[in-house]
């Protein structure tokens, strides 16, 4: 899906090569200050580095229509954003925005509950707690429909529990649809039991060759 060669960003990234497959899931695992969220914004043309090729489905990231790009790679940030109105409107702005056709209110709902969130549609999405908005945040962005998911700690303020599930729910859907997920986790359970690949952001910078990890 994605192809980095001999990538530099500032003094934070050098890549020499490194490809992450489609339809897989591929967690990046590392030090805090490593570069994983840097390389996540890479994959979806936020920022363009200063040496070096990224390609997205073996075309030159720089060259793909960045609105165009954005709806097929959409990125869920570490502190999820909720706009005023309700958690219907919170979880329908990805898709209004793209026009593409709404869920009926029956899908979203049954959503709620695959997300382990026990409100209503109708509740003022300023007032839920930070892991409900994060659980939110993640049902707007799996309504988009992408190719490719950038997740950036997506579960990273729910309880052990929660996570579990949520995590079973959104790596389910996304195998289902053969979607790919580029996943940020601090959690090596999380990266060991849910990614088809696995990358080191210690080892990525003087890698050679494939990335390291597979446990596919
Ligand atoms: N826009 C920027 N300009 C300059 N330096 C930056 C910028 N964004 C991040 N950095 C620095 O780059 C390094 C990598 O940051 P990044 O957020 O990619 O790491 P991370 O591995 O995702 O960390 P964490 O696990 O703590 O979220 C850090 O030292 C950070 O301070």
């Amino acid at each position: 899906m994605f192809e980095l060669k001999q990538v530099t960003y500032q003094d934070i990234l050098q890549i020499d090569q490194l490809v992450i497959p489609s339809q897989k899931i591929t967690c990046l695992f590392g030090e805090s200050g490593s570069g994983k969220s840097t390389l996540l914004r890479l994959l979806n043309h936020m920022i363009t580095p200063d040496e070096g090729d990224v390609l997205y489905q073996g075309d030159d990231i720089e060259k793909i229509d960045p609105v165009q790009l954005r709806r097929n790679v959409v990125m869920l940030g570490q502190d999820p954003v909720m706009f005023e109105g309700t958690v219907k409107d919170n979880l329908l702005i990805g898709v209004r925005l793209a026009e593409k056709d709404e869920p009926r209110s029956s899908t979203l709902k049954s959503m709620l509950t695959d997300l382990q969130l026990h409100k209503s549609l109708d509740d003022d999405a300023s007032k839920l707690s930070g892991g409900e908005k994060q659980r939110v945040a993640l049902g707007r962005v799996l309504l988009m429909d992408a190719k490719v998911y950038l997740f950036d700690e997506p579960t990273s303020a729910l309880d052990d529990d929660t996570e579990d599930v949520v995590m079973d729910y959104v790596t389910e859907y996304i195998q289902q649809k053969r979607q790919t997920a580029v996943m940020v986790t601090h959690s090596k359970e999380i990266a060991d039991r849910y990614a088809d690949q696995m990358i080191y952001m210690t080892e990525i910078q003087s890698q050679r060759g494939e990335p390291h990890g597979s446990n596919a």
